[in-house]
C-alpha cells in the first residue's frame, strides 16, 4: 500500500466497536485512514451519520475495489464468517473482532489466507484492548509458554465487581453491562462463560501452537450464580473470577476451561475489576506476568481495531509461530483433577461428576453444596447436565495447575 495516501476502509457493522472505531479515527485527524463505506443490517434504524454513508449489503462493500481494507464488526458470527471468509478468497486484508467467528473457523481462516494471499488480524477479539495476541505471538514467539489463564470476558466481571464491591444485584448489573455496550447482543455468551471459551480458543492457538475446537473446552459461568454461592465466597475471604485458563502438562497434554473461580487478594486476578481484563502469561523462563486492560467498550476495542488497521496496512501478518512447529493436535488431559464447589437440588449431578474427596458445605431447604475433586473428562462429560439442572459450579482457587496435587484448604463452612 502506498504509504503517503489516505487509506480506505470498508466497515461492517456500526455499532459499540463500529463506532468507537469511527469516532477514534475521526479524533485523530492525522492518521491516514478513511471509513469510505459502512455496511449495517436495519435500514430503519437512526444513525448519527448521514443515510449515504450506509449500505445494507456487504456484497457491494466487499465488490468496491477502491478500498485498501476491511474491517469486520458485526454482532453475527455466521454471517460475519461468511463476509470475512469471501474477503480472504478475494486477497483482501481483513480486521475483525468477533472472536466467535476466529474461535471456531481458525484452520479454515488459515487455508484460505494461504490460498489467496490475503490478512486476517484480530487483536480486538481476545481481551479488548489489551495487546495479548500479537504480545504471545510476537513477544513470546520463542519461549515455550507454561500457561495461559485469566479474565476474558467485560461483562461477566463487570457483573462480579458489582456484586462483590457495591452489592448490587445480578440482573441489574447485566442491565448496566448491556446498556454501556460491553455485552454481546445475546448476554448468555458473556455470563455463561462461552464467550471466554472462544478467546481461549485463539489464545491457546497462539500460546501453544495448538488450535483447538471450542466444542472441547468445557466452560461455566455465573448465569446460576445466586446470594448462597456469593456468600460461601466472602466467608472464604475471596470474591468469585470467571477464569479461562489453559496449560499443558507434563505430559504435553492440555487442560482448557472456563471456570468461576474463588480468588483471594494473593492471586493477580484479584485486582481485575469492572470491564477490565487481566491475562497471566506464564513463561518457562520469564515466570508469570500479568497484563491488565480494558476488556470491552467502543474505544478500548476499537483501539485494537486501530493497531490491526495500522499493522496490516504496513503488511504485517500472524506468523502462527509456534502453529507452524506443532503437527500434533493435543490430547486433552482427561484425567486432570479440579476442586470444586458445587451448589444444585440435584443429588444425580454429585453422580455424573463423580466427585471425590467429598466435603458437605450447606442444606437449604432443596439445595445442597458440597466441596469435591473432579477430573476434566467428567466437567466435559457432565457440563450440559449440570446447565440444565441450573446447578452452580466453581473452582475453589484460579490455580488450576497445581489443583489436582493440592489438598482442599479448610473451608471455613465445610463440614
Ligand atoms: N462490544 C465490545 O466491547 C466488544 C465487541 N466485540 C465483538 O465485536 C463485534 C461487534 O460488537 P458490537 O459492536 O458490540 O455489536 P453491536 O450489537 O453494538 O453492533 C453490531 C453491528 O453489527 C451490525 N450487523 C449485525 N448483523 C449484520 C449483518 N448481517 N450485516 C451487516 N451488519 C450487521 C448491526 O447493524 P444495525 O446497526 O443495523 O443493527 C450493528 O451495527 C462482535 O463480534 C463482538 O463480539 C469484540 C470486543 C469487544
Ligand atoms: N462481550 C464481550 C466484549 C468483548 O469481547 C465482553 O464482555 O468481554
Amino acid at each position: 500500500m502506498d504509504s503517503h495516501r489516505l487509506l480506505k476502509i470498508g466497515l461492517f457493522g456500526f455499532g459499540c466497536v463500529g463506532q468507537g472505531l469511527y469516532d477514534i479515527l475521526s479524533r485523530e485527524e492525522t492518521l491516514p485512514f478513511k471509513v469510505e463505506r459502512i455496511c449495517v443490517k436495519d435500514p430503519k434504524k437512526l444513525r448519527p451519520l448521514p443515510a449515504e454513508n450506509f449500505t445494507y449489503d456487504w456484497q457491494q462493500v466487499l465488490q468496491d475495489e477502491s478500498l485498501d481494507l476491511l474491517v469486520e464488526a458485526i454482532s453475527d458470527a455466521e454471517e460475519a464468517f461468511a463476509i470475512v471468509a469471501e474477503a480472504l478468497r478475494q486477497g483482501k486484508k481483513v480486521v475483525t473482532a468477533n472472536k466467535k467467528l476466529v474461535a471456531f473457523h481458525l484452520p479454515e481462516l488459515l487455508a484460505l489466507q494461504e490460498e489467496f494471499g490475503g490478512t486476517l488480524l484480530y487483536e480486538a477479539a481476545v481481551a479488548g484492548g489489551i495487546p495479548i495476541i500479537r504480545t504471545v505471538e510476537e513477544y513470546f514467539s520463542n519461549e515455550p509458554l507454561e500457561r495461559v489463564h485469566g479474565i476474558l470476558n467485560g461483562s461477566s466481571n463487570y457483573i462480579l465487581s458489582q456484586i462483590f464491591l457495591l452489592q448490587k444485584g445480578y440482573a441489574e448489573a447485566l442491565k448496566e453491562a448491556q446498556d454501556k455496550g460491553f455485552a454481546e447482543l445475546d448476554p448468555w455468551l458473556d455470563v455463561a462463560g462461552a464467550d471466554s471459551r472462544h478467546k481461549l480458543c485463539i489464545l491457546t492457538a497462539h500460546a501453544f501452537g495448538k488450535t483447538i475446537a471450542p466444542e472441547d473446552v468445557a466452560f461455566f459461568g455465573i448465569d446460576y450464580l445466586n446470594d448462597q454461592d456469593v456468600e460461601y465466597a466472602k466467608q472464604d475471604g475471596s470474591v468469585i473470577k470467571m477464569v479461562a485458563s489453559a496449560h499443558l502438562t507434563a505430559d504435553g497434554e492440555l487442560v482448557p476451561v472456563v471456570l468461576p473461580s474463588l480468588v483471594d487478594a494473593s492471586d493477580d486476578l484479584f485486582v481485575v475489576e469492572q470491564e477490565f481484563n487481566g491475562v497471566v502469561v506464564q513463561g518457562a523462563y520469564s515466570g508469570p506476568q500479568l497484563f491488565k486492560g480494558r476488556g470491552a467498550g467502543g474505544h478500548p476495542t476499537g483501539a485494537a481495531v486501530l493497531s490491526d488497521i495500522v499493522s496490516i496496512s504496513k503488511g504485517y501478518s500472524y506468523g502462527y509461530k509456534k502453529l507452524h512447529k506443532t503437527t500434533n493436535a493435543p490430547a486433552l488431559a482427561l484425567d486432570f483433577e479440579l476442586e470444586v464447589y458445587l451448589r444444585s437440588t440435584e443429588p444425580e449431578l454429585v453422580v455424573a461428576l463423580g466427585l471425590t474427596n467429598l466435603q458437605n458445605v450447606q442444606r437449604e431447604n432443596e439445595s445442597f453444596s458440597v466441596l469435591g475433586t473432579v477430573t476434566l473428562g467428567n466437567l466435559i462429560k457432565a457440563q450440559d447436565e449440570i446447565r440444565k439442572a441450573g446447578a452452580y459450579i466453581m473452582a475453589l482457587s484460579s490455580d488450576f495447575v497445581n489443583a489436582g496435587v493440592k489438598k482442599s484448604k479448610e473451608r471455613v463452612h465445610a463440614s
